[in-house]
């Protein structure tokens, strides 16, 4: 039987998803879609009669302002906000910045697939010559880390996303969900899939087909041990899920020439 609810988000739609490049830890706003992406999500939560009583984020504008507009849209703006940059989305690298479609046109669809969504292949690390390198590492934000900021990831595989995301889910946010709390996990695409291949056993190679649209809650149903009771739900309009986590997908089609 299901002991506790526990609910994963993708942030809303972000100006870089629209331009479909690698956003990443760059930190972009939301789009103005994502921002109602972001407040019909927490117009369903409510309709449905949720209610949190923790939301943890990242430290990337795009996932704290999508859970403070669907906290804004429950009732719930009293509810506390933690964040951590081991809930960040994973740090892609040298593909920072860069277009899916372009890289599909240039490298193919099959390189970039594998670059998105392959369990364990890392892209190339990032250094000083990249065009966001100083962005990202002067940025005040990674000096309130847990680690010092020459530690912090320069590209991630999925895997090394779970192996920094683990130790924060283990101490950090179990011991709240154990206490019975209903938590919001306010992340990015890939963050919510380490976690999800974590709570659901998902297999290095079936992790691949696993695909989270923006704004869209994901519920899991736990039992006592944090072990999923129910396949995941992804609330909302079904045929629109279906139609959104496809237009995730053909991101990393090269697009046919004019
Ligand atoms: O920043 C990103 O994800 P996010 O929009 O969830 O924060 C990544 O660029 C997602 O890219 P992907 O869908 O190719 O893994």
């Amino acid at each position: 039987m299901s002991k506790h609810k526990l609910f994963l988000l993708r942030h809303g739609e972000g100006a870089w998803n629209k331009e479909n490049r690698f956003c990443s830890w760059v930190d972009q706003k939301l789009s103005e879609n994502g921002v109602k992406e972001a407040q019909d999500c927490g117009t369903l939560l409510k309709e449905q009669g949720h209610k949190f009583d923790l939301v943890f984020t990242s430290i990337l504008s795009r996932s704290i302002q999508t859970a403070w507009l669907v906290l804004e849209a429950m009732g719930q703006e009293w509810v506390p906000v933690v964040k951590s940059w081991r809930l960040n989305e994973r740090h892609y690298g040298t593909l920072i910045g860069l277009n899916r479609a372009e890289m599909a046109a240039k490298h193919g669809e099959e390189k970039v697939k594998v670059w998105r969504r392959s369990f364990d292949v890392s892209p190339p690390p990032i250094d000083e010559s990249h065009p966001y390198f100083h962005e990202i590492y002067n940025d005040r934000r990674y000096t309130t880390c847990d680690v010092p900021k020459e530690s912090l990831p320069r590209a991630e595989s999925l895997k090394e996303v779970l192996d920094r995301l683990l130790p924060y889910w283990d101490n950090t946010v179990v011991p709240e969900i154990k206490k019975g709390r209903t938590v919001l996990i306010s992340a990015h695409g890939n963050s919510c899939r380490a976690l999800l291949k974590h709570l659901e056993g998902i297999s290095d190679k079936d992790i691949a087909n696993v695909t989270l649209p923006t704004g869209i809650p994901v519920l899991l149903e736990l039992d006592e041990n944090l072990k999923p009771v129910e396949p995941r739900k992804l609330l909302g309009d079904q045929a629109k899920i279906q139609a959104a986590i496809k237009k995730v997908e053909d991101q990393g089609k090269a697009l046919p020439s004019t």
